[in-house]
């Protein structure tokens, strides 16, 4: 088994300088087979801080070769061992998490201190987590038939692709990978084209200690080199995050191949603030829960905010407030909250998105936090975060995934009604509720239709807990001792006749 050790490095321009031209196949750091590569831009700066490799077709066919020569071996490893070695990557991926972190801020853009250093400190965990899970990938004996022993086993699918976005690139690829991986599965990644470097640099770390082959990683563009991995025929099983139309488009792919799809769409999620809501708590759940610090870039923001009307000038006075103390500006630099947004794509979609509601007849944009003034961001991708008043749960801001700091507070007086507007989506991935009375509460659990529902409280995805939307939200669950069991094995019955 290779062991050597790589140095953590906390230059992210230098660090990203060295992941150039590099894809991960076989346990090597490769260049593209077609010599391509594409820019990856500091959305900071605007300035070109990588040349990732551009794989293809070509490219996708070698790492899934390699990834199904390397499936049996590693299947033959107990579950426990294979635990052990994805844990022992966790411990690896720990060390270097400040040098993660300042390559994810660099090309992302999101902020170090409030976003970078979060999302590396989950990633450790994600390995941690299934690391541990090795002896629950047990079967069952089932009592059929006192002449015969008939139980069931869970068997690895063998190679998975997992196809990952840009946002979370980190947690969401280990939170996909650490239980395929333990469940016996070999895995092909294909990365984001806006935020290639970190997740190759988790697989550089991986690389030194997993068999070659049990891992590998692509960067490219979404139908050149995402589309050949889902319709490779040795790919078993693929697992994505994204948009809702590669997720279709995924979906059908999969469906001419019969293989079993985990997608994680997007998201328009309700939060309701009931009046007898604690409004300091309230406020810190909106700041949390819409993601401010990540300019709102999350499939679970809270983008849709439902106030009671006895609360609702105090609610928008008071996160205006909020949201302008807080400081926008150079994503590595310690005083700072609030990032950028990752592209110039996703910027002219936010900024879109913000002219339509500025154009609705009685909606308010209240537009938060000041840009910066440093010339060196002058070509950063920066929004100010937009609080909307006025707009109603059928205006295309509170319908349509922004993916920016956009929310709309909507004003309610009536509870059944704001379940109704809440539900009232064609998405559902999370939804949370701000009450102080229990039976409420309760009642919301269970009426509100999302994967993913919290009581007062907007907590970030966490291993451990099952995370995955209903509607077009997606399909399957992951983050879970269920996803592993579920969703990277398949669980074959045997029975033996000893009459
Ligand atoms: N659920 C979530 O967390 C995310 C939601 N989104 C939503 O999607 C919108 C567009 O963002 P994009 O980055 O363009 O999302 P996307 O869904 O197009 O891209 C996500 C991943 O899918 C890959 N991909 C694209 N087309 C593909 C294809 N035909 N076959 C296989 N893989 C393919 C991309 O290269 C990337 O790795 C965002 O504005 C946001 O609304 C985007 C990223 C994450
Ligand atoms: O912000 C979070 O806690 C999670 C974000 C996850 C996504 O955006 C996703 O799974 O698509």
């Amino acid at each position: 088994m290779p062991t050597p050790t790589l140095t953590p490095n906390l230059d992210p321009h230098a660090l990203a300088r060295d992941l150039s031209g590099k894809l991960l196949i076989d346990g090597e750091m490769v260049p593209a087979r077609s010599g391509k590569t594409f820019d990856v831009v500091n959305p900071a700066t605007g300035q070109t801080v990588a040349h990732a490799a551009e794989g293809d077709a070509a490219d996708v066919d070698v790492a899934v070769q390699s990834a199904a020569a390397a499936q049996k071996p590693w299947s033959k490893l107990s579950a426990r061992e294979r635990g052990r070695l994805v844990t022992e990557c966790g411990r690896r991926v720990s060390e270097h998490a400040e040098e993660l972190a300042r390559l994810v801020a660099l090309e992302t853009g999101k902020a170090l201190r409030t976003e970078s250093r979060v999302e590396a400190g989950i990633v450790a965990d994600a390995f941690f987590f299934f690391g541990g899970l090795g002896s629950e990938l047990k079967g069952e004996s089932v009592p059929f038939s006192p002449k015969m022993l008939t139980i069931t086993q869970r068997d690895p699918i063998g190679v998975i692709g997992a196809i990952i976005p840009w946002n979370v690139p980190m947690m969401l690829m280990a939170l996909k990978i650490a239980p395929a991986l333990v469940a016996g599965n070999t895995v092909v990644v294909k990365s984001a084209e806006e935020a290639p470097l970190a997740v190759l640099r988790i697989c550089q770390i991986m690389a030194a200690v997993l068999p070659k082959g049990v891992f590998n990683i692509l960067s490219g563009q979404g139908p050149e080199c995402g589309g050949p991995l889902v319709a490779h025929p040795k790919v078993g099983k693929v697992t994505f995050t994204g948009s809702v139309e590669t997720g279709k488009i995924i979906y059908r792919a999969a469906a001419d191949k019969l293989i079993p799809v985990t997608l994680e769409l997007g998201g328009k999620s309700p939060m309701i603030v009931m009046g007898d809501a604690d409004l300091d708590k309230a406020i810190d759940g909106a700041i949390a829960g819409m993601r401010f610090t990540r300019q709102g870039q999350s499939c679970t923001a809270a983008s849709r905010i439902f106030v009671h009307d006895s609360l609702h000038d105090a609610f928008v006075s008071r996160l205006k407030a909020r949201v302008d103390a807080m400081k926008m500006g150079d994503p590595l630099d310690e005083a700072t909250d609030i990032g950028t947004i990752v592209s110039r794509q996703q910027f002219d979609k936010v900024k879109s998105y913000i002219a339509i509601g500025t154009e609705t007849p009685g909606a308010t944009a209240h537009a938060c936090s000041a840009l910066p003034t440093d010339g060196a961001l002058a070509k950063g991708l920066f929004v100010q975060p937009v609080i909307f008043t006025g707009l109603g749960n059928d205006s295309r801001l509170a319908r349509e995934e922004i993916f920016g700091p956009v929310t709309c507070v909507i004003r309610f007086t009536d509870y059944d009604s704001v379940i109704e507007q809440a539900n009232d989506s064609e998405y559902g991935l999370a939804a949370t509720i701000w009450t102080s009375d229990l039976k409420t509460a309760l009642d919301a659990t269970q009426r509100l239709e999302a994967g993913f529902v919290q009581v007062n409280q907007n907590l970030v995805v966490q291993p451990g807990l099952s995370y995955g939307g209903v509607k077009h939200s997606g399909l399957g669950k992951e983050a879970s001792l269920e996803s592993m069991l579920e969703h990277f094995t398949h669980k074959k019955t045997i029975i033996l006749n000893m009459g």
